[in-house]
């Protein structure tokens, strides 16, 4: 079996981000492009400049009260999250709270959906975690569920969902020192990929590209 990654890239200019796409994907066999970190007339830049390599893409335009940079409104973030659903990349990250709200969004976009859902304060109990991924399944065939781990329990928790996904494509693991062993676990219990970086990182506890090869067995 092999496993993979996805190189979160967060750089401020389209040329900055595609150079570090070129270079992501020579090693990686997805990027994600956090392109709340453009300025949003910027966006449609970027989508040109990655051209076929958008098709190994998960394109996230994360507002601020997710943990985000968007400085626009929700209503120019949801017609830029249409825009970038034309652009036929791997996959949209769309927060559940904007899907669940938003039935016309939802009719813009296409089935390439990364429903995601983080918390950055702390992981909530099972049952919770349970009814989050049930409700948020209902949104796609892909799911993201992250939280942030402050004892080795929380990762635990995080990771026992994974006999929960059924069908569904699940990425769960939890951010923090904490969590760091999760981004690696989830690999073996069916995450598709799981979240590195090569320049910085976008979240605390991720590895970089080069130090989780030498852990993935
Ligand atoms: O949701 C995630 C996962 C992440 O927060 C992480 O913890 O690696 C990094 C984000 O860029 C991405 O959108």
């Amino acid at each position: 079996m092999r496993y993979s990654t996805c190189v979160s890239i967060a750089e401020e200019g389209p040329a900055e981000m595609a150079k570090a796409l070129r270079t992501a994907l020579k090693k990686s066999d997805y990027a994600e492009l956090r392109l709340d970190y453009l300025e949003p007339e910027d966006v449609p830049k970027m989508l040109k400049k990655a051209g076929t390599m958008l098709g190994h893409c998960i394109c996230t335009l994360r507002p601020r009260i997710e943990g985000g940079r968007f400085p626009g409104t929700e209503k120019e973030r949801r017609d830029i999250l249409a825009d970038i659903s034309r652009y036929k990349p791997y996959l949209v990250d769309v927060e559940y709270d904007t899907i669940r709200k938003s039935p016309a969004l939802r009719r813009r976009l296409g089935r390439k959906v990364l429903v995601s859902w983080h918390d950055f304060k702390g992981t909530p109990q099972t049952g919770m975690l349970r009814r989050r991924l049930r409700a948020m399944s209902a949104y796609s065939t892909h799911v993201k569920m992250v939280c942030t781990a402050k004892k080795p329990a929380d990762s635990s928790r995080m990771l026992a969902l994974y006999s929960d996904a059924g069908r569904t494509k699940l990425v769960a693991f939890a951010m923090g020192e904490q969590g760091k062993m999760s981004r690696l676990l989830c690999l073996y219990l069916g995450s598709p990929f799981t979240y590195v970086y090569v320049s910085r990182p976008t979240a605390l506890g991720q590895f970089g590209l080069k130090e989780i090869g030498r852990y993935i067995a």
